[in-house]
């Protein structure tokens, strides 16, 4: 059988995370495994820093990236990418009763991971918040806990991930959609050029859409 190898960033959950066994395991393992048996196809996961995804899979490491990523203008240059699979917001969190709303944010210190869009929105649109860049986001997290940063920005279905796991922490202010950052939903990037298997994936996608393993996958990893 063909072998599809993906990279991802698996500091991520629900997306991707790694469990106590070492494995990688989240919403995306478990579609893309769904997408990889319609397919025949054996599939891999490695993981990867986060800002590193895409430059390796244009040299050729992975065949794909599944890894939470929003489907952005800027990355269609250098990557294709699937139909969405996932529709996509991004959130502030915080330590509870800490920050009364984002304009309080100006001036303050946010944690991003590199690499994300939640970086790229912020350093554009909120020039006024202090960023500081993180190789993933469970240390940003670990940061914002200690009252060394004062918010995280991160995706909704992360962000409630956090919230369920920490009581200490909140949402702040409303879901951010901005259609040229988080608004076009979550993608599986391939190379460019790579027309096979992005048609491969979408057909896969088209059918455990309709066959309603889709929806069993999406219930087992998001509160509704
Ligand atoms: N596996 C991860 N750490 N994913 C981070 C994704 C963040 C954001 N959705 C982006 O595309 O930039």
């Amino acid at each position: 059988a063909q072998t599809i190898r993906f990279a991802t960033e698996a500091s991520y959950p629900p997306f991707e995370f790694v469990d106590a066994d070492n494995k990688i395991q989240g919403f995306d393992v478990d579609l893309a495994n769904a997408l990889c048996r319609e397919i025949g196809a054996e599939c891999t996961f490695s993981n990867q820093a986060f800002d590193s995804l895409i430059p390796s899979l244009k040299f050729r490491r992975f065949d794909a990236v599944m890894a939470g990523m929003d489907i952005t203008p800027e990355r269609e240059k250098q990557v294709l990418f699937t139909n969405p699979y996932y529709d996509n917001s991004a959130l502030f969190v915080v330590q509870k009763g800490k920050v009364a709303n984002i304009d309080a944010l100006k001036g303050k210190r946010v944690g991003v991971q590199n690499g994300t869009t939640h970086q790229k929105y912020l350093s554009e649109k909120q020039a006024d918040i202090q960023l500081v860049p993180y190789d993933s986001y469970q240390n940003a997290i670990l940061d914002l806990k200690n009252g060394r940063i004062d918010a995280v920005f991160g995706d909704t279905a992360v962000v409630n991930e956090w919230l369920k796991q920490n009581p200490n922490l909140a949402a702040l202010g409303e879901k951010v959609t901005d259609k040229s950052y988080f608004g076009t939903g979550l993608g599986i990037a391939v190379r460019q050029g790579n027309t096979e298997l992005q048609g491969k994936f979408n057909a896969a996608l088209d059918k455990v859409k309709a066959d309603g393993t889709y929806k069993t996958i999406y219930s087992k990893w998001f509160q509704q």
